[in-house]
């Protein structure tokens, strides 16, 4: 047997249930594995001893018809974990110590797995490169020095150097299928609704969606059968059929109508890039797809309809972070000044301008002028989508507009930072599912995703298209394993 740590999650589950690796034994390699990485700063939380203990108790005891018998895993450090600290990666919430579970960490703990500890992303998941984060960037393990893409930087950079077998992120406007594809993994964003979105620490109400991040698109439709669940703790939850995804997976997709939005091929897009499409276009019809030319009339619209609705969304959720009920508290002369220092010196610069930019569109006098109107072409891109899925099945396109970039590159550029979602916000914005698979590389060498957008409700019929096409491409048996050294 291979390195525990290099295991793929089907391949780990297997193994445990065959008696041929404990619990334990698991877990003490990824504890090992994290402790000689910390230098990727992928942790915010550690919580291996209690990890260890659990993972004793279950050999003790154990129950191999759990999904994830016993097998450790760490999560983005936006799902509150009870009586572990959970901190968004913001100052903010430096002391915050939840008394409750988020629905989709319970989900996975109720089947075996334990919890490995909370993994680094960008401050309240602004961010597309994990250096908003208050408890400092992430290293990729692919090439020091490079972001492993944001907000889940933390979870792909864990993901990739293996110090867990897989993870959960969050996707408001990229967030899980960026970094995935920075660093040649695999990343779904589930329908709007799919998997629960109590006990995560809210950013923008209307796009925030969890979901599975992985080395392999199996495992990804395994995690994401265990996450997805309705949930009447949360109001925007959908109770639909749920499949078992993974064992519905198959890599036939033959007369499958693929669209190719022409719109996505934006101005100055990286001729790597443009060869990445082609290439997967190429890999589609080998598996028996057909090709179809779309168009999403409004595609332009969409990042700066996300740079309206998103910092709305989050300057009415984060106004709850008032040094009263949770967390970090500055000293004031009075109660204003209080409030005042604690938001200031409590929230870092990027969360401090979404707050004054999400204010400003909502304020008496701009609303109708911003807010109301991103609200309408967010309706128009939604549209544009439901038009396309009259002639097609999924749409392709790239995941990410360039492959990493390197840490402080664009640090004092918000703009170009926000220009990374260009190709993931729409699906947000109109509630779709979409998953990034690693595809191909750039001149040097770094990972480059290629990304699969449903329908609604969708999720069987995108993993499918993604397996069918992670056979052909063969990434991780033609890429050398750069993440593992
Ligand atoms: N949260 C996300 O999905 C990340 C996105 N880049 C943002 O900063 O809003």
């Amino acid at each position: 047997m291979s390195d525990i740590t290099s295991l793929t999650l089907t391949e780990l589950v297997k193994n445990i249930k065959d008696k041929k690796i404990s619990s334990e034994e698991t877990t003490k390699a990824f504890i090992d594995r994290g402790e000689k990485s910390r230098d990727l700063n992928a942790y915010i939380t550690e919580d291996f001893s209690n990890a260890l203990l659990k993972a004793k108790s279950f050999d003790q005891k154990p129950n191999f018809d759990l999904k994830l018998p016993g097998v450790p895993m760490a999560v983005k450090d936006l799902f509150c974990t009870k009586d572990v600290k959970t901190t968004a990666g913001s100052k903010i919430l430096n002391n915050f110590i939840p008394p409750y579970e988020s629905t989709v960490t319970q989900n996975i703990w109720d089947v075996g797995a334990i919890l490995l500890g909370k993994l680094n992303c960008d401050e309240f998941a602004m961010g597309s490169s994990n250096e908003t984060s208050f408890f400092g960037n992430v290293q990729s393990p692919i090439d020091k020095g490079l972001v492993p893409g944001g907000s889940s930087g933390g979870s792909a950079s864990a993901l990739a150097a293996n110090l867990t077998p897989i993870t959960i992120g969050t996707d408001t406007g990229g967030s899980i299928r960026q970094p995935a594809s920075f660093t040649g993994t695999v990343g779904l964003k589930p329908t709007y609704g799919s998997c629960s979105r109590y006990g995560i620490v809210a950013f923008a109400s209307s796009l925030d969606q969890a979901g599975p991040m992985s080395k392999d698109v199996k495992d990804c439709a395994l995690l994401q059968e265990i996450i997805s669940t309705y949930d009447e703790k949360d109001s925007t939850s959908i109770d639909f059929k749920r499949n078992e995804y993974s064992k519905e997976l198959t890599n036939n997709i033959k007369g499958k109508k693929i669209g190719v939005p022409k719109e996505y091929r934006v101005d100055r897009m990286p001729k790597e890039i443009e060869d990445l499409w082609t290439k997967g276009i190429e890999y589609a019809k080998d598996c028996g797809a057909e090709i179809i030319e779309i168009s999403l009339p409004h595609t332009n619209y969409a990042l700066p309809t996300y740079y309206i609705v998103a910092p709305a969304e989050a300057s009415s959720n984060l106004a709850r972070y008032d040094g009263v009920k949770y967390g970090f508290r500055s000293k004031g002369e009075n109660l204003i000044d209080m409030y005042e220092k604690t938001r200031s010196e409590g929230f870092g610069s990027e969360v401090q301008r979404r707050i004054m930019i999400g204010t400003y569109v909502l304020s008496s006098g701009y609303y109708d002028a911003y807010y109301l109107k991103a609200q309408k072409v967010r309706k128009l891109i939604k549209n544009d989508f439901e038009e396309a899925y009259k002639k097609v099945d999924a749409i392709l396109t790239p995941s990410t507009p360039s492959a990493a970039f390197k840490i402080g590159e664009k640090t004092n550029d918000p703009v170009s930072m926000y220009l990374n979602d260009i190709f993931t916000v729409p699906v947000n914005l109109a509630g779709l599912p979409a998953i990034s698979i690693p595809a191909g590389v750039d001149v040097k060498g770094y990972p480059l995703g290629l990304q699969i957008i449903g329908k609604a409700f969708d999720e069987q019929n995108i993993l499918n298209i993604a397996y069918a096409m992670e056979e052909k491409i063969q990434f991780r048996n033609k890429i050398t394993d750069w993440w593992i050294k």
